[in-house]
């Protein structure tokens, strides 16, 4: 009577470790520059070796500009030296890097599909939150520290503490103009930014197979903004159509074996979750977000809303931050800049259901929109279907993949208190820019609101 989670947990786990932690083996370890080179380092300084070469990858994406004509130089003042040890140690580690100028390079979370890094029924970790990301290919993947990375690449294994498990089911499906983007901002305001503490989430029901599998990957990225140990939705056929054929995917016979495995692949009917939330799809509109916390985040049509009990303090915050006031309407608000991009949508259908909104218009005069897609697979998707021809036409930037605006760490940022509306997964203080104001929604909302120079309902299709 196990859960997905279970019958992954058990199939690698290597020892019980006692006091609920497992030491699990771990499949495949993906890094980035900002965090996985210095894993690389370390590891090498101890004097270890990366154990398994073939299962482990590095790609460039947090730290690199993603204006046209980059090169290791980066807005980030000492940017560089993250890149350029990170692609050292990689070499000499002998693993995949995707580096700069390699058409595979892109966001992590992007890129590892696209390569069939990620696997059904396989463990992957990275040391970046959003690794969740990957369940929506019925993988067991989760984020990590630099240094259990470290230990990961050293030794192939990991100790874990075992996570309660969790259930979302959505019954019903999304209404049209309805997007998983919204989905996961709804379920973050049912049961708050630490609503899934401590626990695997799996994401069932008619309304999650009824998306596609970017639409899961978006799910299963948000699933971090309520802080899921790690997120998974059963594997179908179309997930494995998705990897078929991708450069680390099992080819031939291989593959046919693997996917009969897979194929078996799910919760046992009379599986027992520790909790379970049941979600409505009908009652799920355009979410939009108001304050600096994702699960402060309303429909479309709604208001800024007053604080919950005990929640004063930490609302009145917010609404300072962002300058704006209980009770009042986020449709009209003006905005400053319009953002597209980021490993929860700056996929193909991300782009192209973005780029339906804004063909034939323009930007509004003073708004600044920028469009990231998320992997040179993307980018050049998009730009031989006419995608990035109708956002540049529009009046978008249309950049070099990488994580760009989606976090200012990385050096590339909007201006001081600027109001930004953007498909990102985290609207935090600062987090595209000196205090920007920034509120998360899906690419339509992005795109509406670009052309409008304020916040609009996506729905209302030629308003602006
Ligand atoms: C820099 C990295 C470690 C970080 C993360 O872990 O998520 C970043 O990707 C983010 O989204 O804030
Ligand atoms: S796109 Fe944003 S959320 Fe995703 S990995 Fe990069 S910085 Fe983190």
């Amino acid at each position: 009577m196990d859960t997905l989670f279970d019958i992954l947990w058990s199939e690698h786990l290597i020892a019980d470790i006692g006091d609920g932690i497992g030491l699990i083996a771990i499949d495949r370890v993906m890094l980035h520059e900002r965090t996985g080179g210095v894993a690389l380092k370390s590891l090498a300084a101890a004097g270890r070796t990366v154990m398994a070469p073939r299962q482990a990858f590095a790609v460039m994406d947090h730290i690199v500009d993603t204006l046209p004509g980059r090169s290791d130089r980066t807005l980030m003042p000492t940017g560089t030296a993250f890149i350029t040890e990170t692609r050292a140690a990689a070499r000499a580690a002998g693993i995949a890097l995707f580096d700069l100028g390699d058409e595979r390079q892109g966001i992590c979370h992007v890129i590892s599909p696209e390569q069939a890094i990620v696997l059904p029924g396989a463990t992957l970790v990275c040391p970046d939150s959003h690794t969740g990301t990957q369940g929506a290919f019925g993988a067991l993947a989760w984020g990590i520290g630099s240094s259990e990375a470290e230990h990961a690449l050293a030794t192939g294994t990991l100790r874990v503490r075992k996570p309660a498990t969790m259930r979302v089911t959505v019954t019903g499906r999304l209404a049209d103009g309805v997007g998983a983007k919204d989905l996961a901002l709804h379920i973050i305001a049912l049961v708050g930014s630490d609503g899934a503490q401590g626990h695997a989430v799996e994401f069932a029901g008619e309304g999650v197979a009824a998306l596609d599998i970017e639409q899961r990957q978006t799910l299963c990225n948000m699933a971090t903004e309520m802080s899921a140990f790690c997120a998974i939705i059963a594997p179908d056929e179309q997930v494995f159509a998705a990897l078929e054929g991708r450069p680390f995917a099992p080819h031939g016979a291989a593959w046919d074996a693997a996917v009969a495995q897979w194929r078996g692949l799910a919760s046992h009917p009379d599986a027992r979750f520790d909790r379970e939330v049941t979600v409505d799809a009908a009652e799920v509109a355009p979410m939009i977000s108001w304050g600096t916390s994702p699960q402060q985040a309303v429909p479309i049509t709604g208001a800024v809303p007053s604080a919950g009990e005990g929640a004063a303090a930490n609302h009145r915050r917010a609404l300072d931050y962002m300058a704006i006031e209980e009770g009042a309407a986020l449709i009209g608000l003006p905005i400053d800049a319009a953002f597209i991009g980021s490993c929860t949508n700056s996929r193909l259908s991300d782009l192209r259901r973005a780029a339906a909104v804004v063909k034939g218009r323009k930007v509004a005069p003073g708004v600044r929109a920028i469009c990231v897609p998320g992997s040179g697979a993307v980018k050049r998707a998009a730009e031989a279907e006419g995608i990035a021809a109708t956002l540049v036409e529009a009046g978008f930037e249309w950049r070099e993949p990488g994580c760009s605006m989606c976090f200012f760490a990385g050096g590339e940022s909007f201006g001081l208190r600027e109001r930004v509306v953007s498909t990102t997964n985290r609207n935090f203080e600062s987090r595209q820019g000196p205090e920007t104001r920034t509120h998360i929604g899906s690419p339509e909302l992005v795109a509406a609101s670009a052309i409008a120079g304020r916040i609009v309902d996506p729905r209302a299709k030629g308003e602006a």
